[in-house]
């Protein structure tokens, strides 16, 4: 029989796993962030990452609509907020769509997602099942990879702004948001979780939730390394740069 745990050991558990699997440690990020990939590999990346951008808000909001505190969904439609944003411009989508712009991809064909990798569209269509389908306590739990996404956005930040003379601080911009906004998430659900989760069964869900959730950012990553690193198989309707090369900078 699996042991209960204490709400503080609940949470050591949570945080060895991100220590263990979060995409952090994903050799594509080291490229990305330490100024590795050439322009055409950074225009992929933001590109497929549009898609987990926008599908943010329509996952939470299928969390919010099977929360039935009103207090817990007073705090969850903040997120809702922070990336549609109250008028047209504003919000994380259109701060997302700032980066692909300055990377000179076409916004109209950013918002078709036709150029997505095909696994990207599985990994985060998989995350908006999984929080429709799942309790609303895996739901919340498997958010809790935003507890280790400041320090990897730092990172990013720093090393892209240094590394690439084709990224500015305007262009990043949709992250400097992220490090207020990720904290404060993360604070509530896992506050959540460690009060609803009050039997074994249940805080054993939590922790797989938070390792699916993990599972669905490295698979995103696996597939940019797959088609524009090595070997370089983009798939078929997927967006091809300009003059593609999977030549790394130096
Ligand atoms: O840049 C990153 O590495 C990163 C990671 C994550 C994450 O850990 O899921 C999120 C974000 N960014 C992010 O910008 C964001 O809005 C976000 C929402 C969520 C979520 O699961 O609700 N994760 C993340």
């Amino acid at each position: 029989m699996t042991e209960l745990l204490s709400p503080d050991q609940l949470e050591e558990r949570l945080r060895a796993i991100g220590a263990a699997r979060y995409h952090s440690l994903h050799p594509f990020h080291e490229l990305l962030h330490t100024g590795k990939l050439n322009f055409g590999q950074v225009q992929a990346w933001a590109l497929n990452r549009y898609y987990y951008q926008c599908n943010i808000p329509i996952k939470d909001s299928v969390v919010l609509s099977r929360l039935t505190s009103v207090e817990d969904r007073r705090a969850w439609r903040q997120r809702i907020i922070d990336h549609d944003g109250s008028q047209p411009g504003e919000g994380g989508i259109a701060r997302w769509l700032k980066l692909t712009e300055g990377l000179h991809l076409d916004t109209a064909y950013v918002e078709s997602c036709a150029g997505l990798l095909p696994t990207t569209r599985f990994a985060v269509e998989a995350y908006v099942h999984f929080v429709r389908d799942r309790t609303v306590l895996e739901a919340v739990a498997s958010s809790l990879t935003e507890l280790f996404s400041p320090g990897i956005i730092q990172n990013r930040v720093s090393g892209m702004l240094a590394n690439y003379d084709f990224i500015s601080k305007e262009t990043l911009a949709y992250f400097n948001n992220r490090l207020t906004e990720a904290p404060r998430d993360a604070d509530f659900a896992l506050a959540y979780v460690k009060r609803e989760a009050r039997r074994p069964d249940q805080q054993q869900a939590v922790l797989a939730a938070l390792e699916f959730k993990c599972d669905v950012l490295w698979a995103q990553l696996d597939a940019l390394y797959y088609a524009y690193v090595a070997p370089g198989h983009i798939s078929p309707g997927a967006f091809v740069p300009e003059g593609f090369t999977t030549e790394l900078r130096r």
